[in-house]
């Protein structure tokens, strides 16, 4: 089964919802629409993946698409577009990526009684890993939305009031771990290895080592335990870790993700 998708912002994360989407063949590149107001970035869509781009809306398409994904962000014009959405009288299941933008700002831009979904994408799309929170509107019909959102990764129906809390903690979750590998790779290199070798052993330490969590269903408390023998080399490394301002960092980078996608709903 496939669906109808009329995109409105055709930025980095629809493209790469799009891209997954079509990959699993949930929707078809000559059913799919995106509108953004770049005439290179339309270009760059249609050519790439042969979706119909354009720079203004196309109304009579926007009606008749099952899905319409509203991907801007919460700095750009949301409320113009959302309105346009309501004067279209449109059918479809209306699902908004735009970070901070809550359900209620959504319907009364609408100006209308319209079937918004809202979700927080992950960008894993590619992986197949990687939770999107979901908050189903009031009219959303979850049969209808769900295929589409399995297409670009793990789906978890959450309560509005923790959209916030997972986008800073759940969809930033990459990039904390981007961080980490720097931080790692570095010292590799520090140490004295080779670039190369810094790399591939991180990678493999952080693939295995998620797998072991996965595995064990341990606390990493135990598998810390298991790494350090007493008076050894890895309680050492602990011990530096444990001084340092390493934990601290990383939870305040996530209250300040958080506190972020609060500040930019309030601003739309
Ligand atoms: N990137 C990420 O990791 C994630 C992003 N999100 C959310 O996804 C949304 C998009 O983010 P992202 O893809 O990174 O941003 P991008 O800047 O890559 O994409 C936004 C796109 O929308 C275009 N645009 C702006 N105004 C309009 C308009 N009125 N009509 C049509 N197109 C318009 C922009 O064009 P131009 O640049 O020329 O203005 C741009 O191409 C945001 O709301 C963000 O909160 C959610 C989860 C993760
Ligand atoms: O940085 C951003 O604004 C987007 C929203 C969540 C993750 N990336």
């Amino acid at each position: 089964m496939t669906v109808t998708v009329y995109a409105i912002g055709g930025g980095q994360m629809v493209e790469a919802i799009l891209r997954a989407a079509l990959r699993n063949k949930i929707i078809e590149p000559e059913a799919t629409v995106v509108t953004d107001v770049s005439e290179k970035r339309v270009n760059y869509l249609h050519e790439n993946y042969g979706v119909d781009a354009q720079t203004t809306i196309n109304e009579k398409k926007l009606k008749s698409a099952e899905i319409v994904l509203l991907g801007v962000r919460p700095q750009d014009d949301w409320e113009k577009i959302t309105a346009q959405i309501g004067a279209a009288e449109v059918s479809a299941q209306v699902i908004s990526i735009i970070a901070g933008v809550t359900l209620t700002q959504l319907q009364t831009a609408s100006n209308t009684e319209i079937a918004f979904t809202r979700i927080i994408p992950n960008t894993l799309t590619d992986t197949g890993y990687g939770y999107s929170g979901v908050t189903l509107g009031e009219r959303a019909e979850r049969e209808l939305v769900t295929p589409f959102l399995e297409s670009f990764g793990k789906v978890d129906f959450i309560p509005e009031e923790q959209i916030d809390l997972y986008t800073g903690y759940a969809v930033c979750g990459p990039n904390y771990v981007y961080n980490f590998y720097i931080a790692l790779t570095n010292a590799g290199v520090l140490s004295g290895l080779s670039r190369k070798q810094a790399n591939a052993i991180a990678l493999e330490n952080l693939k295995g080592a998620a797998k072991f969590l996965e595995l064990t269903g341990k606390h990493p408390y135990e598998l810390l335990d298991i790494n350090n023998s007493a008076g050894g080399v890895g309680i050492n490394a602990q011990h530096e870790i444990d001084a340092s301002g390493f934990a601290a960092g990383i939870q305040n980078a996530v209250l300040a993700a958080v506190q972020r996608t609060t500040e930019l709903g309030k601003k739309g």
